[in-house]
């Protein structure tokens, strides 16, 4: 077994707390072991990035982009030690985690290096003074992530924070600490000067994360998960009013009208409730279909459903991958069972695969389409997080919008259809942070991402994010009027 991943504190690995096991995702079987940070180990942590502070944040924003920009460059050198190592964590297809994960931790890094390098200062001219604003760190920021896009999101939130002149004490998921290691060695090497990069591992309530969030010298709480840990993260840093910026659940609806390209709508409906096992915040749980395409849809969508290559990780070829924890897989179960009990239309999947090699150990659950729940059901009100969708029909525009925006979340949706006027009109009638037309997850890092009710607070991306991770100050001088 290879040695317990360790923290990474002041520009050093750290082996300090209790061991706790890492799994493999596709076998269920021990595979490494993992310090768990304590509260003398958070505070060393934060201590850290506190004395690392004062000379990262006086560096000009350009010199902070070039390490930015040197980080990304670092990663493609290091990109089939990432590969492996966020495979081996989450048993993610290979395909996807080089098409995906990995390449999107570069882009992060260089995208907000462009982004910040190339923003505009204000300054406003009054008539008899000069009123200009500057902008300063927040100062040193928790930055907790989930499992399920571990690399990807990390760096979302590395990217902008490190950039706009913050240092960091970073808390990867207890299933997913091996990216953020192969990156802690990346920033080492490369020189990054020590301590403004710091990653403690550790679990989430009791542990690691509530350590850090609550540490009074952790200036601000930027986290992506589940909406429940929002809400209790929000209360441990209430007392002192620290700034948050939460990424959180979503019960995301597709809409898909008569008029759409059917092929177009399914392909992509098949990518949107089944992209990483289910497991992406922005994932399809909820379709709804006018009803002259309904059965069709239903069919086609279950068919591309039972098409989903079931492959080793390392296989080109595999699109499933399993969920991330026996916990997990057991959660999607009980929504699978649930369904059934409400009394649904079970039209393929609802239960577990079987291999006859080691696998059958693994966390792996079939991809499942459902029909024939009304709206309030369980299983269409809250987040499964895992490859399965209920699919309903609708006989007009006004219900279908009107059941889309029934729900407590509003992350994304999608909408199929071929009319522009419709796609206009439906996209900016439904309640999300994020409405893709006639296709999903299409990115561009520039633009706002986040949601409304749980789903999260604020907004990431392009300079949505320097407004987060730093604070403005706005300078007014007073001129004397009549000279020059
Ligand atoms: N919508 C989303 O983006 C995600 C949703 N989920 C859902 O959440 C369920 C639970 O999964 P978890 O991994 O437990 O998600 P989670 O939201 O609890 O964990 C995300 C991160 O927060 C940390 N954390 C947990 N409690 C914390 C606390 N009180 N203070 C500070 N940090 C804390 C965890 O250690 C992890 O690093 C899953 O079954 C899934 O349904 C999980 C991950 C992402
Ligand atoms: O930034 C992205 O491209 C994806 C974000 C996904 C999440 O926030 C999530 O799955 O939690």
């Amino acid at each position: 077994m290879p040695d317990p991943v360790t923290h990474f504190i002041g520009g050093a690995p750290v082996a300090l707390g209790p061991t706790f096991a890492a799994c493999d995702p596709v076998t269920g079987r021990e595979v490494r072991r993992v310090h768990e940070a304590d509260r003398s180990v958070v505070d060393r942590a934060v201590a850290a990035a506190r004395a690392a502070l004062p000379g990262w944040a006086a560096l000009p924003v350009a010199e902070r982009a070039a390490w930015t920009r040197r980080l990304g460059d670092a990663i493609e050198e290091r990109f089939e030690d990432l590969v492996a190592a966020e495979i081996a964590d989450t048993g993610k297809s290979i395909t996807q985690t080089r098409t995906l994960d990995i390449p999107r931790g570069a882009a992060n890094f260089r995208a907000f290096a462009e982004i910040a390098a190339q923003r505009p200062e204000s300054a406003f001219h009054l008539k008899d003074a000069l009123s200009y604003t500057v902008r300063r760190p927040l100062g040193v920021v928790a930055v907790i992530v989930p499992w399920n896009l571990p690399f990807l999101l990390a760096t979302w939130k590395l990217g902008p924070c490190l950039v706009a002149g913050n240092t960091v004490v970073a808390k990867p998921s207890e299933h997913t600490p091996g990216s953020l290691a192969v990156l802690a060695e990346i920033a080492a090497s490369i020189g990054l000067p020590p301590g403004v990069l710091n990653v403690v591992n550790g679990f989430g309530t009791g542990s690691t994360g509530q350590f850090l969030v609550e540490h009074p010298g952790v200036d601000a709480v930027t986290f992506t998960g589940e909406s429940r840990t929002g809400s209790a993260i929000m209360k441990a840093v209430a007392d002192r009013v620290k700034p948050v910026s939460f990424e959180l659940g979503g019960k995301n609806a597709g809409l898909v009208f008569a008029d759409a390209d059917l092929e177009a709508a399914v392909e992509g409906s098949v990518r949107s409730v089944f992209t990483n096992g289910g497991q992406v915040c922005l994932c399809t749980e909820r379709l709804y279909v006018e009803r002259p395409v309904f059965g069709e849809f239903v069919e086609r969508l279950a068919e591309g459903a039972r098409g989903l290559a079931f492959g080793r990780p390392r296989d080109e070829s595999t699109v499933m991958m399993p969920m991330i924890s026996a916990e997990h897989r057991d959660k999607v179960l009980t929504y699978y069972a649930l369904a059934k009990d409400e009394g649904a239309t079970i039209h393929t999947g609802g239960g577990t695969p079987r291999f006859g090699d080691e696998r059958d150990g693994g966390y792996y659950v079939e991809p499942t389409v459902l029909t024939g729940l009304p709206n309030d059901s369980r299983v269409n009100r809250e987040e499964i997080f895992g490859p399965v969708c209920h699919v309903a029909p609708f006989d007009s525009e006004t219900e279908a919008v009107g059941l889309a925006n029934d729900s407590e979340y509003g992350l994304a949706a999608t909408v199929w259809t071929s009319s522009l006027n419709r796609a206009h009109r439906v996209a900016r009638s439904l309640e999300a942070g994020l409405v893709w037309v006639n296709t999903w997850y299409l990115r561009d890092l520039r633009t706002p991402f986040g949601g409304v009710r749980l789903s999260g607070i604020g907004r990431e991306g392009g300079t949505h994010s320097l407004d987060f991770y730093s604070e403005p100050t706005t300078i007014t001088i007073k001129l004397e009027a009549g000279h020059g």
